[in-house]
């Protein structure tokens, strides 16, 4: 008996250092059986899917297209937007969001016209504001929106940890809570090794995390994206692996807890934003924001990254 296997495709809206090597990351990760790119600029969409498709016997089975036409992202599963305008060294983050949002103003209901029944998953930044206007231009359920988040940041934080620590990165379990930017922080009451609490762990060499070195980690997640961009003027590899793996998480219907950026509604004593907590991502996007433990101060903490994401989005007319 013939089995019909439906096949699954991603769509990536810029062609640019992010979305080149999302779809490079996607190929190799086998995350979906038709990758496309589409961007305004035909000659990079061009040349960035045929540099792709030559390594395809090298991936998992899947093609590649790519086209200044958005009809390439008729029928996407999934939707990743990195298209926009990207940080120049001093630059924040949050000074992207009058351009950003232009941009996805005019994008969303186009990609919605032809990929109705997409999760769209925001890249570009300042991604919580960008996933707010996401959220008003498509009119579409909350939990099919959703931002790539701390996702990143995380993994910059469980890195860090663990060369302070020298233990592997995926025994370390902690979370970067709040904006992608810089009124992000570590959740460290809830960080652990294994099983052990953070504050509690002491590694076989005798190394442990002080108070001291909690602050250096904090603020070289902070300023990570900022060291590379003014080294190479964008970041690009973590980025990739890192929206390659929430993909993962939607085509493969997975239930996974990863720290994306989802409408909060009243964790903490927060509401109408787009932030991060870890919220369980399934095949229809944000499955749950989980109610994770915080201190008295990272709760705070929380709320004023709740106030300044809350800030940008009314001066560029969105949210309440
Ligand atoms: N959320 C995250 O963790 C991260 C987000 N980013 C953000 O991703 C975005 C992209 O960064 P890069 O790829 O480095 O920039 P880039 O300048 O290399 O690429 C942007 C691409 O978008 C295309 N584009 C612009 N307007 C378009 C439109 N209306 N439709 C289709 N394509 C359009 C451009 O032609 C260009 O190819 C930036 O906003 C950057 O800040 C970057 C790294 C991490
Ligand atoms: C550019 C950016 O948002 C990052 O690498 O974190």
């Amino acid at each position: 008996m013939a089995v019909s296997l439906r096949r699954s495709k991603l769509a990536i809206v810029g062609a640019g250092s992010v979305g080149a090597t999302l779809a490079y990351a996607s190929l190799i990760k086998g995350v979906a059986h038709d990758i496309v790119l589409y961007d305004v600029s035909r000659a990079k969409v061009t040349a960035e899917v045929l540099d792709l498709r030559h390594g395809l016997q090298f991936c998992p089975p899947a093609d590649i297209d790519g086209s200044d036409d958005i009809a390439v992202c008729a029928g996407a599963d999934v939707i990743a937007i990195t298209a926009g305008a990207k940080q120049k060294p001093g630059q924040t983050r949050l000074e992207l969001a009058e351009v950003n949002v232009g941009i996805c103003r005019d994008l969303i209901p186009r990609l919605l016209e032809v990929a109705p029944d997409c999760v769209l998953l925001l890249v570009t930044n300042p991604v919580d504001v960008l996933t707010m206007a996401a959220l008003e231009f498509s009119g579409l359920g909350k939990s099919r929106v959703l931002g790539s988040g701390t996702v990143l940041d995380s993994a910059r934080l469980r890195q860090l940890i663990a060369s302070s620590l020298g233990v592997a990165s995926q025994s370390v379990h902690a979370w970067i809570a709040g904006e992608h930017g810089d009124t992000e922080f570590p959740v460290w009451s809830s960080a652990s090794i294994g099983t052990v609490p953070i504050a509690d762990f002491v590694s076989p060499d005798g190394l442990r995390l002080d108070d001291v070195a909690r602050e250096r980690i904090g603020r070289d997640v902070v300023t990570a994206a900022e060291q590379i961009i003014r080294g190479k003027g964008a970041t690009n590899y973590a980025v990739g692996l890192a929206a390659t793996r929430v993909i993962e998480a939607i085509l493969r219907d997975e239930k996974a807890a990863l720290p994306i950026s989802s409408l909060i509604e009243g964790q903490h004593g927060v509401s109408d934003v787009c932030l991060s907590l870890p919220s369980l991502v399934d095949k229809n996007g944000v499955m749950g924001v989980l109610d994770v433990p915080m201190s008295e101060r990272e709760i705070g903490l929380f709320q004023a990254s709740a106030d300044a994401v809350k800030a940008v989005a009314r001066s560029v007319g969105l949210g309440r």
